[in-house]
């Protein structure tokens, strides 16, 4: 993963792809309190290498409990927990804690550390030289849109909420963990900072290929950052696992649709893309020809751009491909048409 945090900005940088390899593997884990409490029952679940899992599910049924037994912050009382192949009951926890990321909501800044100094909480205990330790703190603080001469020597009480998540996010990559555990990581942040800063976050994780298990309870969050969806009822039972789209279009169990509520189509809009076998002649677009879409966009745009199209147009929008030349033109149909495709597209 190192080699590809360098010269990201390089057009011939290949990003680090999902593969089938296993980075965490959950195999048979339960977890009862001492007081009875039967959080996880019987777990079992893996994780794919680069891949950013979003853990979903009403409250209580034990979706941090299964973050935190990643790092040891929780102990199973049953079954095995694999990173990259390794048994994690058996080493330090500490060590363990080190080598993977954590990100928590309202992030747990040390209040009387400096930014840079929080960023650097992990090289310091790994003891890394003050060199090395400047020079990756500085490249994390521009990585997360934080300029280190403005932000470096800021405490945290001098920091927006948005501003302190993206210290925290700088923390918990500070040394490149292969796995970041995240734990509602964005909740503390206002609506829109908070689309922006998981815009950015996915950006970061792809470029890093760094490997995320994140707790969220939103579900348009889930859908808008994670490659698959791990849906949980009760007891930590896995109702569903399965790319966004697919928990959308098909819910697995009356548990995952009543999670999803009312709300699928219109989260499928922004998931499901404008394509060329949706459209219709270019020849049926009225002049003055309105603003071109671009074929792939999303179809909440072009849901947008139809609603906000003069009477004269007819309800038809052009589409334009990559090199700006119209294609096609786009209907309110087309859009029940491309949901439809993409529904039963989705691998169930
Ligand atoms: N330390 C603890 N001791 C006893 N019971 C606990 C403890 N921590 C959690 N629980 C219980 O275990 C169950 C699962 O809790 P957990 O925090 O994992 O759920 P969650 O899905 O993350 O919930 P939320 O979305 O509300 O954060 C709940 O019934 C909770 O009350």
């Amino acid at each position: 993963m190192a080699s590809s945090t360098t010269g990201t900005s390089e057009a011939t940088v290949a990003f680090p792809t999902i593969t089938d390899e296993a980075a965490i593997v959950f195999d048979g884990v339960r977890k009862e309190y001492p007081n009875g409490t039967v959080a996880v029952g019987d777990l079992s679940l893996s994780v794919r290498e680069h891949e950013m899992l979003a853990l979903v599910g009403p409250s209580g049924c034990g979706k941090s409990t299964t973050l935190r037994m990643t790092n040891r912050l929780v102990e199973p009382s049953a079954g095995r927990i694999l990173l990259r192949g390794e048994d994690i009951t058996q080493g330090d926890p500490v060590a363990l804690r080190r080598r993977i990321g954590y990100v928590i909501q309202n992030v747990g800044l040390f209040p009387h550390r400096t930014v840079a100094q929080n960023v650097a909480t992990v090289p310091g205990l790994l003891g890394w030289d003050k060199a090395r330790t400047r020079a990756r703190v500085g490249e994390l603080l521009e990585l997360v849109g934080l300029a280190p001469d403005t932000y470096a020597k800021r405490y945290p009480h001098e920091l927006s909420g948005g501003e302190r998540q993206r210290v925290g996010v700088a923390r918990a990559l500070a040394t490149d963990p292969p796995v970041l555990l995240m734990d509602e990581p964005f909740g503390a942040v206002d609506p829109a900072g908070r689309r922006r800063l998981q815009t950015e976050f996915r950006r970061i994780q792809r470029e890093l290929g760094t490997t995320v298990l994140f707790v969220t309870h939103d579900i348009d969050e889930a859908v808008h950052l994670g490659d698959r969806i791990a849906v949980f009822s009760f007891g930590g039972r896995l109702e569903q696992l399965a790319e966004p789209l697919t928990v959308l279009a098909h819910p697995a169990s009356d548990a995952v649709r009543e999670f999803i509520g009312e709300g699928a189509p219109v989260r499928m809009l922004g998931l499901a893309t404008v394509q060329q076998g949706d459209l219709d002649g270019a020849e049926l677009i009225s002049a003055p020809a309105p603003e071109p879409i671009r074929l792939g966009a999303p179809l909440t745009e072009a849901f947008e751009a139809i609603a906000a199209l003069p009477g004269s147009a007819m309800g038809r929008v052009p589409v334009a491909d990559e090199a700006g030349d119209v294609v096609g033109s786009f209907t309110a149909d087309g859009i029940l048409a491309a949901l439809r495709r993409t529904a039963d597209a989705a691998a169930v």
